[in-house]
This record gives structure tokens, sequence and C-alpha cells, in this order.
């Protein structure tokens, strides 16, 4: 898949594409290094990575106005919402955390370099003060769980939980019940059949 196929899927301005290339042509440069995706999802970067983040972006509530990402590794989704946002709702505030000083360097170089706006914490989940963020996403950080734990830190009332998640989720999904409360829509990933955006909400310990 390229930018132009990625450009028949997702409504996106020729500025926002353009970010996308310089992200997707750093994102080549860096892997090498850095392991930001693996080395067989690279070909398919613009539909693994790039179109299985935007797909999130677009199941946000529009009137959030914070949104903070968890264990953002390379960049996804928190950097392509950044992206996205950065054009269609440039007053969405997007912080991403993530541990690896390396990846964390990453993500402000490619800021940088698109002239794109968002905070990076390069810090601990559990170490960051709680965000009072609208929206909370994570993709492939960890157990349903432990990210209910992570939303309920980082989440502001009534806010948005949005947690990608591939085959076996289900099994997940019985696990958080004997902790948490909360209501849930599943929405099908166009990028992966077998996968799901889970968009949370009214999350409470049980
Ligand atoms: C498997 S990667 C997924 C990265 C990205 N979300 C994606 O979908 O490609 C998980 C990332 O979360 C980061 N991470 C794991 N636990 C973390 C924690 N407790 N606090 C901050 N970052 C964490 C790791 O450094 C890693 O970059």
């Amino acid at each position: 898949m390229t930018a132009e196929f990625f450009a028949d899927q997702v409504d996106v301005s020729r500025e926002t594409l353009e970010r996308l290339e310089i992200y997707a042509r750093l994102i080549e440069r860096w892997n090498p290094k850095i392991n930001l995706v693996s080395r067989r999802t690279l070909d398919d970067l613009w539909n693994r990575h790039f179109l299985d983040s935007a797909q999130v972006f677009d199941a946000a509530p529009l009137n959030a106005s914070t949104w903070a990402d968890l264990g953002t590794g390379g960049g996804f989704p928190g950097l392509i919402v950044a992206i996205m946002a950065a054009d269609v709702r440039p007053d969405l505030r997007v912080t991403c955390v993530e541990s690896d000083s390396r990846k964390a360097t990453f993500l402000r170089t490619v800021l940088r370099e698109t002239g794109v706006s968002a905070t990076v914490l390069n810090k601990r989940i559990e170490a960051v003060e709680p965000l009072a963020a609208d929206v909370v996403s994570a993709r492939a950080l960890a157990p349903l769980p432990r990210l209910l734990d992570f939303a309920d830190r980082h989440l502001a009332e009534n806010g948005t939980a949005l947690f990608s998640k591939g085959e076996g989720y289900e099994k997940e999904f019985q696990d958080a019940l004997e902790t948490w409360r909360f209501q849930v829509d599943k929405i099908p990933s166009r990028t992966n059949s077998e996968a799901v955006i889970l968009r949370v909400g009214e999350i409470e310990r049980a």
C-alpha cells in the first residue's frame, strides 16, 4: 500500500499527506537502528500502521480537546492522530507517553520535521501525573485489565478510551470484568478482520 492508496481510504489534505510521507521516510531511516515497527510490516506501513491508526482518530468523539496516547512506541496511534489533527482539529492537544528514550527522541524528531505540535513525555505511564485527557488511546501495549488501570488514571471524567485489539481480546474482556465495570462499543477494524477498536467509557472499579 502506498501514500496514494491511503489517500483513497482516508480523507486527508495534500499537506497532511506530505507530513505522513515525511514520517514514513523517517521510519524507514530509523527502523534498522531502533526497531520502530517489525521488519515484516515495514513494507505495509501505510496499511498496517498508518491506516490502522487513522481509524482510531476517526473513532474519537469530536468534542475532545485533549488526547493521551500511552506507550506510543514509533508513533501509533499518537503521532498519526497529531498529524491528522494538525489540519482538521488544530485545537486538539496530543500527549504521547513513551518510556523508551530512543523512541521518544524519534517521536520528537518527527514532530519537528513535520512542523506538528504535540507533547512527548519520556516517562513510564505509572509515573506520569494524571493527565485528565478526554481521549486515552493505546495500541499493542498491555492486556485489557491493565489498559483500564491506565485509563482510570489518565482519563478525564466522561472521557473515552480507544484500545486497538487483535484476535483473542474476548478473553481479556472476561478478565477485565472481574475488576471493572464499563460501557464498550466494538468497532470492526478496517485493516484486519480479526481486530477491533474498543471504544470504552464510564469506567469504574467493580
Ligand atoms: C509493543 S510497543 C507498541 C507501540 C505502538 N503503540 C504501536 O502500536 O506500534 C509498546 C510500547 O510501549 C512502551 N511502554 C511499555 N510499557 C510502558 C510504560 N509502562 N510506560 C510507558 N511506555 C511503555 C514500550 O517502550 C513500547 O514502545
